[in-house]
């Protein structure tokens, strides 16, 4: 009589059920953010495999069944036989979920996809298994034709995003009909983006998933001779990938016929139009003679507005969105940890080997400052970086890349030219010397770390009498971690462990050649045996000495005091006035970095070590004083945004005033202004 409660054929199904409903709300998930303007449709269906074991389960099931079915007319052996079917229906269901454990069904595996054999098999070689929410929620899109503005955060993958469906539709799809093959043949694909650098990576993308269609490609930049591009062309190739300003002037050359065009790809928009390269990248769109024929895709981690409304203008109107960052406060990577460290610029370069000791976990740094000169200053001045920017020669700077990229030096420090899309295995760490001049440019620092699901640290450094992280931290809506220098116990912990490991590998041959010299120490030193071992410790890892740092300014052999006075101090030079009651006046004139806290009721300063006692002992001969050592900074009043060149207001002021409102021609969509002036190809760093 009795029964299992529920057939096997019903167990499967509802299980089957409960992981359609587990993908779609995994799908609604990744699509949760999205603003699309259509609806976005992934094919599902479960791999041949895992249809094969379930069968195998089900079938095996359905014979027991019958017999315990039969068994249960004999009393006991009823009871025992619901015991058993209790205990294997059990069974089944781990089993099952042991499968699911063993093969989960991930709606974005690329067999989902109507990607053809040779690419998957490419994918598969590089260990892509699985499409990342932007790959999978525009891969159909492109495919059925659609002009699309793209935005995922940093290291999300966008590259694959139009690089996939675009090989397909070549080689399968929509382009395949209009496609020239053969010598000569002329491009059906244009790819422009802002920097050599950005360039070099995404061709080596088409290089080897298009290689793998039968496709060929080439990359068009500055600073490399014409003839060897100009050879390639003339040849044919399927793909052009470059920067503007080196790709007009093939067309003006008339090295280029974009007359069998099919896509047009401008992967990080903004920054290319912010560079100045609007006419450049104008006059190349304008040489496709039927804009019906073209899908023009647009791609960045960042879409200010004026980019979404200048997408008007290159985009036709039905065209999609799919933007995962969309209104979420958050726009900066998830996988970083963002931490800001207030330091004076003159100790930027003692600061930084510790900032690398203590969080770039022995990987790659890149490094970024502002201005050319002090990426090579400071190049200069760590051990073992190298500089990268713009007044460097393009094959050394294809050399210095190449040599980061391999592990030949993990320090690089650079300008801007290596802020966006940069794509480099095992960067740990991001330091950027002083705030960006705007929150795009963080968010695409920053983002050099923590890619493809990787975790990574950002640290910013400011000096608080002349920047501000607040403007920042508001618009990019990191939530800032403040810290101030590494002190000596943070680097001995960060490198400690280190160090130890290390001592632990060195062969036990080594010890009789040592022991006596070893010996000798212990004996003669007037040192323990664990002060000696710290010491060799300290040696193996490069310390010979670790100095004291100012919580304040980060600078070595100063200390950071709090003053107070019982009341609010309004301004700097009114604390200076107060200190001069008590100290003397050359003294006074050591302090360094003084700056209001943000609750306005004290002032902190650095003082030389050597100076402290003069102004603690000091302090006994002014009234209502109190003067002390930090022991943790206190937020402290940020220098006012408006007053700031930098930020906002006077300053250069992209977006709005730049490629807003103004006529005139050639900036006369993009709102005059501009132009590219001296910033071609990427010279602006
Ligand atoms: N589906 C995938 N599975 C695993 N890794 C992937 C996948 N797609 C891309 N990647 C890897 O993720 C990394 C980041 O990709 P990509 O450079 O395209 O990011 P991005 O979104 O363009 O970043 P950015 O905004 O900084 O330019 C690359 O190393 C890429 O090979």
């Amino acid at each position: 009589m009795p029964s299992l409660p529920i057939s096997n054929d019903a167990v499967l199904a509802s299980d089957k059920k409960q992981k359609k409903e587990k993908k779609t709300k995994k799908n609604d998930a990744d699509t949760e953010n999205q603003s699309l303007n259509d609806t976005v449709s992934v094919k599902k269906s479960s791999s041949k495999e895992s249809k094969k074991k379930r069968k195998k389960v089900s079938s095996s099931d359905e014979g027991d069944d019958d017999d315990d079915e039969k068994k249960s007319e004999n009393g006991d052996e009823g009871l025992k036989s619901k015991e058993k079917k209790k205990s294997k229906k059990a069974k089944l269901d781990m089993e099952e979920e042991e499968e699911v454990e063993v093969e989960p069904e991930n709606p974005n595996a690329v067999s989902n996809f109507n990607i053809s054999e040779p690419l998957k098999a490419k994918l598969k070689e590089n260990g892509i298994e699985a499409l990342f929410p932007i790959q999978a929620t525009t891969f159909k899109i492109i495919l059925d034709g659609s002009d699309l503005v793209g935005r995922a955060r940093t290291g999300q993958g966008k590259t694959l995003a139009f690089v996939l469906p675009i090989l397909e539709s070549l080689t399968n799809g929509l382009a395949k009909a209009s496609r020239k093959v053969g010598y000569g043949r002329t491009p059906s694909v244009i790819v422009l983006l802002p920097t050599r650098e950005l360039a070099k990576q995404v061709n080596a993308d088409f290089e080897v998933y298009g290689g793998a269609m039968g496709l060929s490609s080439c990359c068009l930049y500055g600073g490399a001779p014409y003839q060897a591009q100009e050879i390639k062309l003339r040849r044919g190739v399927d793909i052009v990938i470059g920067t503007p300003g080196r790709i007009k002037d093939h067309i003006e050359r008339g090295n280029i016929d974009l007359s069998l065009l099919r896509f047009r790809v401008l992967d990080e928009a903004d920054e290319m139009l912010r560079m100045g390269f609007v006419e450049d990248v104008e006059l190349i769109l304008g040489k496709v003679e039927d804009v019906n024929k073209v899908q023009t895709l647009l791609f960045s981690a960042t879409l200010p507005v004026w980019v979404k409304q200048i997408s008007t203008r290159f985009l036709k109107h039905d065209k999609k969105t799919i933007d995962l960052v969309g209104n979420e406060k958050m726009k900066a990577s998830n996988n970083v940890r963002h931490i800001v460290l207030p330091c004076n610029s003159s100790a930027r370069s003692q600061l930084i080997p510790d900032i690398i000791r203590c969080y770039s976990s022995g990987g790659r740094t890149i490094i970024f400052t502002e201005k050319k000169e002090s990426a090579s200053e400071l190049a200069g001045v760590l051990p073992g970086a190298r500089p990268l920017h713009g007044d460097i020669q393009q094959s050394q700077r294809e050399i210095t890349l190449s040599g980061f990229r391999s592990g030949k030096f993990l320090t690089l420090v650079a300008t801007n030219v290596a802020a966006r899309g940069l794509d480099i295995n095992d960067v740990q760490l991001i330091i950027q010397c002083e705030p960006p001049r705007d929150v795009e440019a963080y968010i695409h620092r920053s983002g050099r770390t923590g890619r493809a699901g990787n975790t990574g640290v950002a640290v910013m450094l400011y000096d608080p009498r002349k920047s501000s992280v607040s403007r920042i931290e508001r618009e990019s809506g990191v939530k800032f971690e403040h810290i101030s220098a590494p002190q000596p116990d943070d680097i001995a912990k960060a490198v400690g462990g280190e160090a130890a490991e290390k001592i632990l590998q060195v062969s036990d041959s080594v010890v009789p050649a040592f022991k006596s010299a070893a010996e000798g120490l212990l004996n003669n030193s007037g040192l323990s045996a664990v002060e000696l071992l710290a010491k060799a410790l300290a040696k193996s890892v490069g310390f010979t000495e670790i100095k004291k740092r100012s919580l304040l300014t980060s600078m070595e052999n100063y200390v950071t005091l709090q003053l107070e006075i019982g009341k609010p101090m309004f301004t700097p030079s009114f604390a200076f006035g107060v200190l001069r009651r008590f100290v003397p006046e050359e003294k006074v004139n050591e302090v360094q970095g003084l700056t209001i806290t943000a609750d306005g009721n004290g002032a902190v300063f650095d003082v030389p070590a050597k100076h402290l006692d003069a102004f603690l002992t000091g302090q006994q001969n002014a009234g209502n004083v109190s003067l002390e050592v930090v022991k943790a900074l206190p937020r402290l009043q940020e220098r006012e945004e408006s007053k700031m060149g930098r930020f906002g207001g006077g300053g250069r002021g992209f977006g709005g005033s730049r490629f807003g409102g103004r006529g005139g021609r050639g900036g006369s969509r993009f709102g005059g202004g501009g132009g590219r002036g001296g910033n071609r190809g990427g010279r602006r760093w």
